[in-house]
């Protein structure tokens, strides 16, 4: 695909690591953690080989499809629930495992499953939530890769409104760590976008046994 080679130009392979000063939090965006002839073949290959569902949730008693495809691949063939759906955790694949070791490379843990969200285009989004159940937030770690179309990934304290919210482009081939306390205090979404744009897959690697 080359859709996201025009930025080829521009960049270069050099991985950025930036460290972000949030209040409880720990937030650590690498950018060009994967090249982007790595990224290049990774969007083709799991746009291809993930087995995408269309999950749902009930608003207001009604069923409606979130606004995005989902899958889930890990360790055990578990049980997940996600929304109001309930699917089975499908076995690694090869990409995944590269993906995966990479990221285990920056962090102290062994990732035990992985969300996948795939963005079809503009209307496609997260809202804001946590990751993780409430009694398993602490001292968590959250592997966030990203490849396909820069989107903002916007993070908001989830009790105190004096600080300010933050906005970090994820773009191709970018790895954000979130670490330590992060999903206890704070907030994060994918917001819809005005303009059209090109689709994005988003993976986050999760430990939970
Ligand atoms: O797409 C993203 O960058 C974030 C996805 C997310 O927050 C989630 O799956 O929990
Ligand atoms: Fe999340």
């Amino acid at each position: 695909m080359d859709l996201f080679n025009q930025t080829e130009l521009f960049s270069t392979d050099e991985v950025i690591k930036t460290t972000f000063d949030l209040p409880g939090a720990d937030v650590t965006l690498f950018e060009n953690f994967f090249s982007t002839k790595e990224s290049n073949r990774l969007y083709d290959s799991l746009l291809k080989n993930t087995i995408w569902e269309q999950d749902s949730m009930t608003i207001y008693g009604k069923q409606v499809n979130l606004p995005r495809l989902t899958a889930w691949y890990g360790d055990t063939a578990k049980t997940v629930s996600y929304a109001d759906n309930n699917r089975k955790m499908l076995p690694w694949n090869a990409d995944l495992k590269c993906i995966k070791e990479r990221v285990e490379q920056e962090v102290s843990i062994k990732f035990t499953r992985c969300l996948l969200n795939y963005y079809r285009d503009r209307k496609d989004s997260v809202d804001w939530h946590q990751d993780y159940e409430e009694s398993q937030r602490e001292n968590t770690v959250i592997g966030s890769v990203t490849f396909g179309a820069t989107r903002p990934f916007q993070l908001k304290h989830a009790t105190r409104n004096d600080l300010k919210r933050i906005s970090i482009p994820l773009a191709h081939g970018s790895l954000l760590l979130m670490q330590g306390a992060t999903q206890n205090n704070w907030k994060h979404k994918i917001p819809k976008t005005s303009k059209p744009i090109q689709p994005r897959i988003n993976l986050t690697f999760r430990w939970i046994k």
